[in-house]
């Protein structure tokens, strides 16, 4: 494990610094978090006990626009964590051109351990935690890890009981039923899935002879994966939070999806429609076995910090493309390079989920609701673009994706800084 997460991602800023013309007030205001709020929540149990748990929302730079960025519940949060969670959605937005500076929140706990009563009011208890922090054009939470439309709407309710008036532009993510926007649960998978389809053209793979591993099957991991087989490519392994299954003939994703929407586990499952057994060709296997497995393409959607200095000189794979935020540490990345894997950057290939939330927030504010055609429209072209001049970049200045990735992003964020001014005028 990295020593800190927050040191590790501005190692990546650095590296980036070295190819844009970006000014020293801005380059160094882009290393330290606006504000970071560490709160305590206490929650009424269900058996009549109180537990306190401890929550967290960092606003990373608010200078593009208001701060955007979900909210994780998982026993690894931590300040380090969520610091650098909001500094990656600060490069995202920036990276993908939206108005919107980064955030990120959460709470440390497992989630699967409370109640759903216990959930809501631990999530209404973080709302009233940060109510000051947040708003509609100041910062946007959204769903991470572990949280979903449900766990949103609870967020949105409360917000709006605090302020008392209906607030959905607060969160985005929400529930259909209350202002969420069509294709918001399936963005960032989807989004992903764009990007891989106008990427692997340019090596001449073609899906039949293409094979796949997914780490991680949730909300981005099993929407990519189901898009992934549905265009034919095989997908031969995936993995949840208990380890994954494999099938070198490659796994039926729609009959995977069935069963662990119904039993909550991958490794009850397997292939061949609904068959219960693993049968022929398939095994079981560990998150640490799926990452370093012979395929073409590997796409870690689980947590950060999976392909370390440790586990990077055996990944076999060619091509990784990053749906989960900072799988990869920057030492990974140096021997990944050394050994010519294409990195497609998270900051690119999970902002799918972002942009969608930017386009249920601009639907919130405008009364007016689209069609899950037209935000998926919107969606293509935008991931399609903003891929090409990353892509573009990479080729002209002879540096790694990521990298290119970042100067795309400075180049916005540079505008941004130099536009607003210095802001240096509290300085004595
Ligand atoms: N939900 C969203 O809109 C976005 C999510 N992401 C990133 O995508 C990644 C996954 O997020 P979601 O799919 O939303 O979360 P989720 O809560 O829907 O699913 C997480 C999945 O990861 C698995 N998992 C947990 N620990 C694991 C481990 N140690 N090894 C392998 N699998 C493990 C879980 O079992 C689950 O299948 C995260 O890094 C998140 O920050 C990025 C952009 C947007
Ligand atoms: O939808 C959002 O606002 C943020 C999603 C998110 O947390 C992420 O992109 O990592």
């Amino acid at each position: 494990m990295t020593a800190s997460l927050l040191s590790d991602a501005n190692r990546r800023l650095a590296r980036a610094l070295k190819h844009v013309q970006i000014s020293e007030d801005a380059s160094e205001r882009l290393q330290f978090p606006k504000a970071s709020l560490k709160v305590s929540i206490p929650v009424r149990m269900d058996d009549g006990s109180l537990r306190v748990f401890e929550g967290y929302r960092v606003r990373y730079d608010d200078t593009r626009g208001p701060t955007k960025g979900g909210i994780r519940f998982h026993p690894n949060v931590s300040m380090d964590e969520v610091q650098s969670l909001a500094f990656w959605m600060t490069f995202k937005c920036a990276a993908v051109n939206l108005p919107f500076g980064g955030a990120k929140g959460g709470i440390t706990l497992n989630p699967k351990e409370l109640s759903k009563f216990e959930l809501e009011r631990l999530s209404r208890g973080y709302v009233d935690a940060i109510a000051d922090f947040i708003g509609p054009d100041i910062d946007i939470p959204a769903p991470d890890v572990y949280t979903n439309p449900m766990i949103m709407g609870w967020m949105m309710d409360q917000y709006s009981i605090i302020r008392r008036q209906l607030c959905p532009a607060v969160i985005t993510g929400k529930p259909l039923g209350m202002g969420g926007s069509q294709g918001r649960d399936r963005a960032t998978g989807t989004g992903a899935f764009y990007v891989l389809q106008a990427m692997l053209p340019k090596f001449d793979r073609v899906p039949a002879e293409t094979t796949v591993a997914v780490q991680g099957f949730g909300n981005a991991g099993s929407v990519i994966a189901r898009l992934l087989f549905d265009a034919g490519y095989k997908v031969v392994a995936v993995s949840d939070s208990r380890g994954g299954v494999y099938c070198d003939r490659g796994l039926d994703i729609p009959s995977l999806q069935q069963f662990k929407a119904s039993t909550r586990s991958l490794k009850a499952v397997y292939c061949e429609g609904t068959v219960c057994n693993l049968v022929d060709g398939h095994d079981t296997l560990t998150n640490e076995e799926l990452l370093t497995l012979d395929v073409d393409v590997l796409i870690p959607a689980a947590l950060e910090n999976q392909i370390t200095a440790d586990n990077a000189a055996q990944i076999q794979a060619q091509y990784i493309f990053e749906v989960a935020n900072g799988p990869i540490t920057s030492e990974g990345d140096r021997i990944l390079e050394d050994k010519g894997v294409y990195v497609f950057p998270d900051i690119l290939v999970n902002a799918g989920g972002v942009i969608v939330s930017y386009y249920e927030w601009v639907q919130n504010r405008s009364g007016l609701y689209w069609t899950e055609a037209e935000v998926s429209d919107r969606l293509k072209t935008k991931m399609i673009e903003e891929g090409e001049k990353i892509w573009r970049i990479a080729q002209n200045l002879a540096i790694p994706l990521r990298t290119a990735a970042y100067v795309h992003a400075l180049e916005r964020l540079e505008e941004a800084h130099s536009a607003r001014g210095t802001r240096d005028y509290y300085i004595s």
